[in-house]
């Protein structure tokens, strides 16, 4: 199991309605994933104002809110987010040094990422996201197949400026590809198999592969099973494996794009009635750019 949703809008005026569609999303696949949530929210300018970057963090002390003066800090049940007027690294670079415990899961000029274990309808809440405007989100809900259920081993897994990773399945020979990534100074921040996956395509992106073509090396180089979607600071994306027995639907039309694992996700979308809908075929590359 495990449930993934997205949507990509394309209809500004929908806009301000990310979040309360999301959460709709969200929670009709939340028996899917009883342990944990996780929620990607990309261009919501109260949660990451223009020209502020924002990290998203786990195990995050007070000392955190001293990186800037006009920092903004949002406790959201695990996950802190503090953003400020600074490039992401140099954000980055000062929470560290504000607090050496902390683990960021999630930075970006345009991101906001939250993460914890739990039941997705309350962390939904936890995460206020009804209240969430942007033009593009996504969220997990998880049942842990290869890693501990703790906040770490959530999803989205959000290791590259603006990028987030979801998966639903479980990939077989991640300790072999992790051994390799590490051999090419990779650090990695859990046990999860889908943060393999999500590693591997922050370093095809690194290395000025479009996202299109880092997940089809990624079928190349991954065994197991996987839906994935993928997002990036101006793509979404959507690929599964060769024998695709987890499921995913998508729909499109002239206002967004959305995911689902399942179409009761998808049913309550606005204009659905006239979307054009269709399950993604196994190993070919679905994307979209904004
Ligand atoms: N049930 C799933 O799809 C699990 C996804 C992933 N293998 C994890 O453990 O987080």
């Amino acid at each position: 199991m495990c449930g993934i949703v997205g949507l990509h809008l394309r209809d500004p005026g929908l806009y301000p309605r990310l979040g309360a569609l999301l959460e709709g999303m969200l929670c009709q696949v939340a028996e899917r994933g009883p342990d944990s949530a996780g929620v990607a929210i990309y261009g919501d300018r109260r949660r990451c104002p223009a020209g502020f970057a924002a990290v998203s963090l786990l195990g995050a002390g007070p000392s955190v809110r001293s990186v800037h003066p006009e920092a903004v800090v949002t406790v959201a049940g695990d996950t802190t987010v503090v953003a400020a007027p600074l490039t992401t690294t140099a954000l980055a670079d000062a929470v560290r040094a504000a607090d050496s415990g902390v683990r960021i899961v999630g930075v970006g000029t345009d991101l906001t990422v939250y993460k914890g274990t739990g039941s997705p309808q309350d962390l939904a809440r936890t995460y206020d996201l009804v209240n969430a405007s942007g033009w593009q989100g996504l969220a997990h809900t998880r049942m842990a197949t290869e890693s501990a259920v703790t906040p770490e081993g959530c999803h989205p897994f959000s290791v590259g400026a603006d990028q987030c990773l979801v998966h639903n399945g479980s990939f077989a020979n991640h300790a072999t590809i992790r051994r390799d990534l590490q051999r090419d100074s990779v650090v990695f921040d859990s046990d999860n198999d889908s943060e393999v996956g999500a590693r591997f395509v922050a370093r095809q992106l690194e290395q000025g592969v479009d996202l299109e073509k880092a997940l089809t090396l990624l079928c190349e180089r991954f065994d197991g099973f996987y839906t994935l979607l993928v997002t990036s600071a101006d793509g979404f994306a959507v690929v599964r494996d060769a024998i695709a027995c987890k499921p995913a639907i998508i729909a499109e039309t002239a206002a967004w794009v959305a995911m689902a694992s399942e179409f009761r996700a998808l049913a309550t979308l606005p204009g659905i009635e006239s979307a054009r809908i269709y399950e993604p075929e196994p190993e070919r590359v679905y994307a979209w750019q904004r």
